[in-house]
Formats: structure tokens, sequence, C-alpha cells
């Protein structure tokens, strides 16, 4: 097949780990920078270029999206959506995914687990806002935060209080969510492929740190996971629509609770601590499901 992925930085572990994986199964893959393509929407033939060239003749689109770049790396898949080609994950999903108030309220409305949260636009009934999680301590999060920045740990309702309006003064929309202690600063990832968790680890935080985040010292390290945790992960990708997804899980008194889905997560904290080859699974994935025309949006999103 001849495979195309969109990534900003073809030299990226995860990027190099699904290159290889696709030429170890005799495909052909370009990685374009997603930036660099730009588009024909004008007409009823919609194209896509790069460097003076159309792109056609693809297979399939691995898109490699990073949060910085949502809204134009999801116009760049929705075009080829719109030229029939199949996408691993479909632009719609992406952006579900990557709107941190959307997805949560997709996944409530599912009845998948999630830690109590609230979230407001302004401060005015911070009070209220804060009974709702049941008080302190909480979460506080920024909605466009990423790897850990902008998630607080607020002990006491002076201290919640007086992060939610420096949050405001920043002018950004904040979400406030029930601490769950019992996670003790570990949470677990879980991959999946295809609607199967293929592969799963469990990340602590450095030093005392409530934050699982690698990328702020984290370790992390194998783990069993329950079935309930399981079909938690199944049915959160299946909510946002994700084919490949990484999904992130709380242990919580109440059960497995949903941090975030990613639409495209990390490959080599995941591989080096399962040893198991996700770019591989993916490829595979790819392999068996990619069909002309076989989105389900066909760019409509
Ligand atoms: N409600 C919570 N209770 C306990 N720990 C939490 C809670 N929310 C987040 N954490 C911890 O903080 C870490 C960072 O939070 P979160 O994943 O929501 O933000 P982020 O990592 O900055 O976002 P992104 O993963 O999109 O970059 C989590 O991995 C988890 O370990
Ligand atoms: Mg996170
Ligand atoms: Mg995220």
């Amino acid at each position: 097949m001849r495979l195309l992925m969109l990534a900003r930085n073809a030299s990226l572990y995860s990027h190099r780990r699904l290159v290889e994986a696709a030429e170890a199964r005799g495909h052909e893959i370009d990685v374009l920078d997603t930036l660099r393509i730009y588009m024909n929407i004008t007409s009823l033939r919609p194209e896509a270029r790069h460097n003076g060239r159309s792109l056609e003749g693809y297979d399939a689109v691995i898109p490699r999206i990073g949060a910085s770049i949502t809204s134009y790396g999801t116009a760049v898949v929705r075009q080829f959506e719109m030229m029939g080609v199949w996408s691993v994950n479909e632009s719609v999903a992406i952006g579900r995914s990557r709107d941190k108030l959307r997805s949560l309220q997709l996944l409530s409305r599912a009845g998948i687990g999630l830690p109590v949260t609230a979230f407001a636009h302004e401060t005015r009934m911070t009070d209220d806002v804060l009974d709702i999680v049941g008080g302190e301590p909480v979460v506080i999060k920024l909605l466009e935060g990423t790897q850990g920045v902008g998630v607080v740990l607020a002990e006491t309702r002076r201290s919640a209080k007086s992060v939610i309006e420096a949050f405001r003064g920043a002018k950004v929309d904040i979400l406030v969510q029930e601490f769950i202690k019992e996670a003790g600063g570990s949470d677990i990832r879980m991959i999946v492929v295809g609607g199967k968790v293929i592969a799963a680890m469990k990340r602590q935080g450095g030093d005392g740190d409530f934050r699982s985040n690698l990328h702020r010292g984290g370790s992390a390290s194998k783990v069993r996971i329950t079935p309930e945790e399981r079909s938690t992960a199944i049915r959160a990708a299946k909510v946002m629509g994700l084919n490949v997804a990484g999904v992130d899980i709380l242990r919580s008194n109440h059960g497995p609770v949903v941090m975030e889905v990613n639409s495209s997560p990390g490959l080599e904290g995941i591989e080096e601590t399962t040893g198991f080859d996700v770019a591989d699974a993916i490829i595979e994935f790819v392999e068996k499901n990619a069909t002309p025309g076989k989105t389900k949006t066909k760019g409509k999103g």
C-alpha cells in the first residue's frame, strides 16, 4: 500500500517507528509536514498539494497532528477524506478529542466513569463550582494545558479561589475536578487499536508530584489491567470515534475514571515499558481496514 503520514517532525521516535513498521510490512510510506500541505478547496475535485505536486494515489493517511496545529491539521485530514482517502483517525474524531469539555460531555453522556468535574467561564460563583465537585482538595486545569503544565492541586478553599482567579485573569476557561487522592499520583495509559487494548502502562509521578506525566519526571512500569479498565478504555475510544487512541484513566474508589483520550498517543514510553510493538499493530490495523471512500464522515463533519 501507499501510506502518507502527516507529521511535523519525521525524526520523532513515534514517527520513525511507524515508518519502520510500515516498511517492514512491505508498504511505501511518505512523511510530510502537515503545515506544508496546501489545498484546493474551491473545485468539486478536492486536491491536496505539496511542493507543487498533487498528493494522489495514497491508500491511507496516518495523521499525527500535534495539539498546537489541531485546526489546520484536521482540515488537511478532512481534505483527504473528501478525496476518498481513508484515515486511521478521522478529522471529526481528532477535533472532538482535542476539546476537553466536549470530550468529557460525550464520555459522560455514554455513562463512562469520570472524576466529578465542573467548568466555568467566570469566577462569580466559584464557591458553588467548588461545592459541585465536593469541595477541597480539588484539581484545577487550564483547558489548553498539556504535559501537566496548567494542572494544579488546591488543598484549601482559599488556594483554590486564588488559582481560579489567576487563571481567569489570564482569560482562559477552567475546569475543576474532584481530586482522586487514592490514585496515589499514578495513572494508567492504555493504547486502543481497532477496539482492542493492545498495551498498558502505569505512570507514577516523580517526587511526590500528583501528576504522573513522564515529561514531568514520572516513571512508567508494566501493569495488569482489570476487565473493567479494559472495557472502559475501549468504550471511551469508541465514543470519541478513534480507531487509535491513548486512553488515560485513574484508579478511583468508584472504579476507573477517564481523564483524557489522545488521538496521537506517543509510542516511546509504552513500547519501552511493555516491549510490545505498538507501531506494528497500528500498521496492521491500517492494512486490514484502509478502503477507499470508507470514511464515516466523508469530510462532512
Ligand atoms: N482529578 C485528578 N485527580 C488526581 N490526579 C489527577 C487528576 N487530574 C489529573 N491528575 C494527574 O495530573 C496529570 C496531568 O493531568 P491531565 O492529563 O489532565 O493534563 P495534561 O497531562 O496536562 O494534559 P495532556 O495529557 O493533554 O497533555 C494526570 O496524568 C494525573 O496523574
Ligand atoms: Mg495527561
Ligand atoms: Mg491530552
